[in-house]
């Protein structure tokens, strides 16, 4: 497990024997996984497993008691500002301002990114084309869809061009075809810009059918890791929800740790089975 999480040059994310308590509750116990550039990496786990822990920790919200993480090469305590522009984010919650329009949103985080003014209006123009909004911009945000209001999200969290993006459950509440419609947009971005995309999510089977990579976490310990189909064939499950099932559910923390393709298990357990 150390030596698999060693930093290497072709990764996005790098998340080294981190752990994170509040108080006498230990929420993140020395997980340790990576993420490549240009990856969709979903990060699963039941409610209270350490996701939005985690999370908040790559994003530089929360400061680890232990471990490192680096982001693009960077590491996430020391260098938190530069980290900063590197990744875009979209919380679950809607975080626009309701009150403001599409367009003026927008320009509010440019100037927030200090992107240039000459720069601001064409950067505006293409994040509208990209998400089909264009038409929306003069709307003011209460009075949007959620879906729409999502895609206005996703939109801004592009405006300074992040080599990453940070997706806490991004359809929750979707229809079908804004979920899909989201997902066509994701993927664009990840051939076109080779945009790397971390999400969470409960909908197993978007993540079976558009994820590259999966980590599940569970009760604060990364219990599987690898690409969807090695963590479905290690659980000897039909789908990602047979797998997932059985790795936070019915299996034994020891016969369930996986780790596709490495050999380090014993390191990943909890030390009172080692
Ligand atoms: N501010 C806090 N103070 C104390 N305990 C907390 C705090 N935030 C989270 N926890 C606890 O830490 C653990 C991990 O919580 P976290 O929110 O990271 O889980 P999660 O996987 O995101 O859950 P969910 O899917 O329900 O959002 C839980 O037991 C939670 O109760």
């Amino acid at each position: 497990m150390k030596e698999t999480a060693a930093f290497q040059a072709s990764d996005m994310i790098s998340v080294q024997n981190v752990v994170k308590e509040y108080g006498k509750k230990r929420a993140v116990n020395d997980i340790s996984f990576s993420v490549k550039a240009g990856e969709v990496f979903a990060f699963l786990g039941p409610n209270g497993a350490g996701k939005t822990t985690t999370i908040k920790m790559l994003t530089t919200l929360l400061p680890p008691d232990k471990g490192v993480i680096k982001i693009d090469g960077m590491d996430v305590a020391r260098q938190a500002y530069e980290v900063r522009r590197r990744f875009g984010v979209v919380f679950q919650d809607c975080t626009l301002d309701q009150t403001a329009t599409v367009y003026e949103n927008l320009w509010m985080h440019c100037s927030f990114y200090q992107i240039p003014r000459s720069e601001r209006k064409r950067r505006i123009a293409e994040v509208l084309e990209l998400f089909n909004i264009t038409s929306h911009q003069r709307v003011i945000v209460e009075k949007l869809s959620g879906g729409l209001k999502r895609r206005v999200e996703l939109a801004r969290a592009l405006l300074h061009q992040p080599v990453l993006i940070f997706l806490d459950e991004p359809t929750l509440g979707l229809d079908p075809q804004s979920r899909r419609l989201l997902w066509d947009h994701l993927h664009f971005l990840k051939k076109t810009q080779n945009l790397t995309v971390f999400l969470t999510t409960h909908y197993l089977d978007e993540v079976e059918r558009f994820a590259d990579t999966v980590a599940v976490i569970n009760q604060g310990k990364i219990i599987a890791a690898g690409s969807v189909s090695d963590v479905i064939s290690h659980a000897k499950g039909q789908t990602l929800e047979d797998a997932f099932l059985s790795l936070t559910g019915q299996l034994s923390e020891r016969e369930s740790v996986f780790f596709a393709g490495k050999t380090e298990i014993e390191d990943a357990l909890p030390e009172a089975d080692n």
